[in-house]
């Protein structure tokens, strides 16, 4: 019997697992300082660089490309065709001035790039496209990144952070194209532990100053009726509420249980409808909870279906202390989706455990295309204490422009909305595609 359940599980996965593949990790800081480098088939890849960088680290170049353009990348030693057996190959001229980008480029053949100076952290050849087909081909063309730094990035910030702040950080997030911008939060200020950011007056003002902005949708986190009623006398236009999977984690972040939170939420999602206000649903402590340990797929999946027969739009599976592993995430989404439509599915992940990407990766090939994620990394919950911020919007943008799914976002414009609200927090990015594009340009306006 249990043999029979294990084996219909480990089935169940299969149809998932073998297409799990684990993004290769890109650090500039790597490319420029890593000598030697070894793959999977141990045998070593060399670093070189083009003519315009010269030596580097005592590695001569010995590509030449055109005047101004320079590319590092990884060359298989002792390969004759090393250029057409390269893995990865990139491209970072122009960095200096700003040019981030890692976009479509086109066919890696014996001219490795085109003039137009992107940076491109994709790979084609005929020889392969079969195999990337095998590995890619369940992912959408088109991701929308729902950005929560505004709201789930700044909630746990101990200083208060100026309106002004907030509100250009929005504009800067919403010129780089992400579509849904979650604002702020209307919940009560007696219940946010040290988080002056959320207080209502703020919340009303932050409202107030984006009105005028176009080019994305601003939902923001009403706990009760209360809050609906003072969001939507602030203007706004979309409102998202937030359960849990978890009763220890429901009781500590909305002080009730899981079905007086599903009731409160029944009169939210009633007022909403009667307004025409599209409300989103997340769900917290998807794969675990800080005081209760593993949370249970089908815990998620009622709770998920739950807020969809209630009106949600979406539902965001909110993986609060990043705990999950695509060996969790994926049992988890599988059970949801028995009972709610993948496209009304959205990932939000936090990448405590450096699990973020990968889980991401996995939910794609699941077919879920909406992804959440926090400028920089910010963010973190005051009710899962050592809980790291969500993924950075940046790492997503980079993972997605790699491959060649569309989110219609600009990567420099996210990567310098960052770098505004770290400054003004005084920390230096959790984005790793930051931090490396940041040295990359360093080192080589250097040169
Ligand atoms: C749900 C409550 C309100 C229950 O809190 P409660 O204390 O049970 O509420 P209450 O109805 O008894 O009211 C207590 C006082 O708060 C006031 N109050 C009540 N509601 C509001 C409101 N909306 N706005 C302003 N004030 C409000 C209310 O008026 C009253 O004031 P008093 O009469 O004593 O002067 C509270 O627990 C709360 O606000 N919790 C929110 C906690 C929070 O913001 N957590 C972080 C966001 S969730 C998250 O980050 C997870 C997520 C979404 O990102 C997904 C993931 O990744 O996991």
């Amino acid at each position: 019997m249990l043999a029979a359940k294990t084996s219909h599980k480990l089935s169940s996965l299969k149809s998932f697992l073998p297409h799990i593949v684990v993004p290769i990790s890109s650090s500039s800081e790597a490319l420029v300082s890593a000598p030697l480098l070894r793959t999977g088939d141990d045998i070593p890849w060399k670093p070189t660089f083009g003519a315009f960088l010269g030596k580097v680290n005592g590695i001569e170049t010995e590509n030449v490309v055109p005047e101004r353009e320079s590319h590092c990348s990884f060359h298989r030693m002792g390969d004759k065709n090393s250029r057409q057996a390269s893995v990865w190959e990139g491209q970072i001229t122009s960095l200096p001035r700003g040019h981030f980008s890692n976009q479509a480029l086109g066919v890696v053949g014996t001219r490795p790039y085109p003039s137009n100076r992107h940076f491109s952290s994709q790979y084609y050849d005929h020889q392969t496209t079969g195999v990337t087909h095998k590995f890619l081909s369940s992912i959408p063309r088109y991701v929308k990144i729902v950005e929560v730094g505004p709201r789930d990035g700044l909630q746990n910030e101990k200083e208060i952070v100026p309106t002004a702040v907030k509100v250009k950080l929005i504009e800067m997030l919403v010129s780089s194209g992400l579509p849904v911008v979650e604002a702020t939060s209307f919940v009560s200020p007696k219940w946010v532990p040290q988080s002056s950011n959320l207080r209502l007056a703020d919340a009303k003002d932050v409202i107030e100053a984006i009105q005028g902005l176009e080019g994305a949708r601003f939902p923001v986190l009403t706990p009760n009726l209360k809050g609906f009623e003072a969001a939507v006398a602030a203007g706004v236009k979309e409102v998202a509420i937030f359960a849990a999977a978890s009763e220890s984690f429901s009781k500590s972040n909305i002080n009730c249980s899981i079905e007086d939170s599903l009731a409160r939420y029944h009169d939210v999602t009633l007022a909403a409808k009667k307004l025409s206000i599209p409300v989103r649903g997340y769900i917290s402590c998807v794969v675990g909870c800080p005081v209760e340990g593993a949370v249970a797929p089908s815990k998620v999946a009622y709770v998920a279906k739950e807020l969809f027969e209630m009106g949600c739009y979406e539902i965001s599976l909110g993986d609060t202390i990043g705990v999950g592993t695509p060996g969790t995430v994926i049992p988890m989404i599988k059970s949801v989706i028995n009972v709610v439509p993948v496209e009304k599915l959205a990932v939000p992940f936090h990448d405590t455990y450096g699990q973020a990407l990968s889980n991401i990766l996995a939910s794609l090939q699941m077919g879920i295309s909406t992804v959440d994620s926090s400028v920089s990394g910010l963010g973190g919950c005051p009710y899962a204490k050592g809980a790291s911020g969500n993924v950075a919007t940046e790492d997503v943008v980079y993972m997605l422009n790699g491959l060649r799914v569309e989110a219609n976002v600009d990567l420099q414009k996210v990567i310098l909305a960052g770098d505004f609200i770290c400054k003004h927090l005084g920390r230096s990015s959790g984005s790793k595609t930051a931090v490396a594009f940041c040295r990359t340009a360093a080192h080589v306006s250097k040169l």
